[in-house]
C-alpha cells in the first residue's frame, strides 16, 4: 500500500486535464492479480476504473499554505462527494516533485510528475546517446528529489552496448546504468528490480527513445501505444499526455511524451551533483571565484591538461550553469512582480479602510 500516514482517504492523479483529473483509490494501486485493463491500465472491478473529477473553474487544487495548485499525475487528493460529484478538498503536500521550466517572458514552471521515487533517464544505444541530454536529464531528476536510474535502449542494434553503458555511466555519478533491448528482454530484469510494491517510477527521455515500449515490457501488457504505424494507419504514434500506470506487483509508472529541451529549474544542488567531479575540481582552485578560464591554481584547468576532465564535460556544466542561472533571473523577475501585485492591493485595501465606514464588513 502506498504509504501516506494519516491520510487513508487519499486517491491518487493517474492523468490530469485542464479542467478534470482522473484518480484511482490506493487499493486499486496496491498489488493486485493482472485482470484485463482499461486503456488507462487501471484494473477493470466495481470501482476499479478511474473516476473523473472536475476542477474549480481555475482549474487549481487547494494545496499546502493555501498555494492552489495545479494538480499533476502522481498527486494525492483528498476529496469531498457533493451533490454534484466529486470535489477536490486539498491537494496532500507532494514527497518529490518532477518540475520543468516552461517557455514564457517570466518564468512559470509545471510539475510534470509527483511523489515520484526513481526518474529513469531513458535514452537510445541508435543512434548514438547524447550525453548532454542525459547530464541535463539527470540534473532535472536530482532537482525533483527522487532517485535518478539511466535506461539506455536499443541495446539489440548495436555491437557493444555494455561498453557505451561504460561510457554513459561515466558522465552519470552516483547513477545505475541499465543498457536494455525489448525485443530479447535483455537487461529489463535489472530495470524490474526497482518496481518494489508502493514504488512509483516515472519515464522520461526524448521522443522515439523507446520509452513506452519500455514501460509495456514492465507493465507485461499493452497499456501504451507505441511508435511504428498506428492501427489506423495514420502515421507514426507519439505519447501525448501524462499517464500513471499502475502494475500489478504495486509499483505505479508515469510515462511522459518525449520531451524536448526541458527547461532546468534552477538549482545549484542538483547542477553540483550531476557535476559533482567537476563541482570537487571547482572547490580545489585557487580562487573562491575562479572562472576556470586561465587563473592561476585552476584545479579545473589543471584537470583537463592532464586528461581527466573532457572538455565536453566541462562545456556541459557551464551550459547547464548558465541555463539555470537565466531560469533562477526569471523567477525573480516574476516573484518581484507578485510581490509588486500584492502590495499594490494591501495599500488597496487599507485605503478603503481608511476611507471609513463605506461599506458594511463581514
Ligand atoms: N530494436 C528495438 N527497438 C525499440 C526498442 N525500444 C523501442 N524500440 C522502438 O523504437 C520506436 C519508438 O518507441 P516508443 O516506445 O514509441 O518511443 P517513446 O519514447 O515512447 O516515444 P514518444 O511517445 O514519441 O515520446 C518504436 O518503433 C519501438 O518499437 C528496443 O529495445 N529495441
Ligand atoms: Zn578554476
Amino acid at each position: 500500500m502506498p504509504d501516506l500516514p494519516g491520510v487513508p482517504d487519499a486517491v491518487r492523479v493517474v492523468r490530469a486535464d485542464r479542467g478534470a483529473v482522473l484518480v484511482l483509490p490506493a487499493h486499486a494501486l496496491a498489488p493486485h492479480d493482472d485482470a484485463p485493463v482499461g486503456r488507462s491500465g487501471a484494473p477493470d472491478g466495481p470501482d476499479g476504473h478511474p473516476r473523473r473529477v472536475v476542477l474549480d473553474r481555475d482549474g487549481l487544487v487547494p494545496g499546502p499554505d493555501d498555494e492552489r495548485t495545479v494538480p499533476t499525475v502522481g498527486d494525492w487528493l483528498l476529496l469531498d462527494e457533493t451533490p454534484d460529484g466529486p470535489r477536490v478538498r486539498a491537494l496532500v503536500p507532494r514527497r518529490t516533485a518532477l518540475v520543468r521550466d516552461t517557455a514564457g517572458k517570466t518564468s512559470q514552471t509545471q510539475a510534470l510528475a509527483a511523489n515520484v521515487d526513481v526518474v529513469l533517464v531513458v535514452e537510445h544505444l541508435d543512434p548514438d546517446p547524447d550525453l548532454g541530454r542525459v547530464e541535463r536529464l539527470l540534473t532535472l531528476a536530482w532537482r525533483s528529489g527522487a532517485q535518478p536510474v539511466v535506461v539506455l535502449t536499443k541495446a539489440d542494434l548495436v555491437p557493444d552496448p555494455e561498453g557505451m553503458a561504460a561510457e554513459v555511466a561515466d558522465v552519470a555519478l552516483a547513477v545505475d546504468v541499465h543498457a536494455v533491448a525489448v525485443p530479447t528482454g535483455a537487461g529489463l530484469d535489472g530495470v524490474r528490480a526497482l518496481l518494489a510494491p508502493g514504488m512509483t517510477l516515472v519515464v522520461v527521455g526524448p521522443s522515439g527513445a523507446g520509452k513506452s515500449t519500455l514501460v509495456n515490457a514492465l507493465a507485461g501488457r499493452e497499456v501504451m501505444a507505441t511508435g511504428g504505424r498506428r492501427a489506423d494507419g495514420r502515421g507514426r504514434h507519439t505519447t501525448t499526455h501524462r499517464e500513471l500506470v499502475p502494475l500489478a506487483g504495486g509499483a505505479v509508472l508515469i510515462d511522459t511524451p518525449g520531451i524536448r529541451g526541458v527547461g532546468l529549474v534552477a538549482d545549484a544542488e542538483a547542477l553540483d551533483t550531476t557535476f559533482a567531479d567537476v563541482a570537487d575540481l571547482a572547490a580545489r582552485c585557487r580562487f573562491g571565484d575562479c572562472h576556470h578560464t586561465g587563473e592561476p591554481g585552476c584545479a579545473v584547468q589543471e584537470a583537463l591538461e592532464a586528461g581527466e576532465l573532457a572538455p565536453r564535460r566541462l562545456d556541459s556544466w557551464r551550459r547547464l550553469e548558465r541555463e539555470a542561472a537565466y531560469q533562477a533571473r526569471r523567477a525573480d523577475v516574476r516573484l518581484a512582480a507578485l510581490e509588486r501585485d500584492r502590495w499594490k492591493k494591501i495599500t488597496k485595501d487599507m485605503h478603503r479602510g481608511l476611507r471609513g465606514p463605506g461599506r458594511p464588513r463581514g
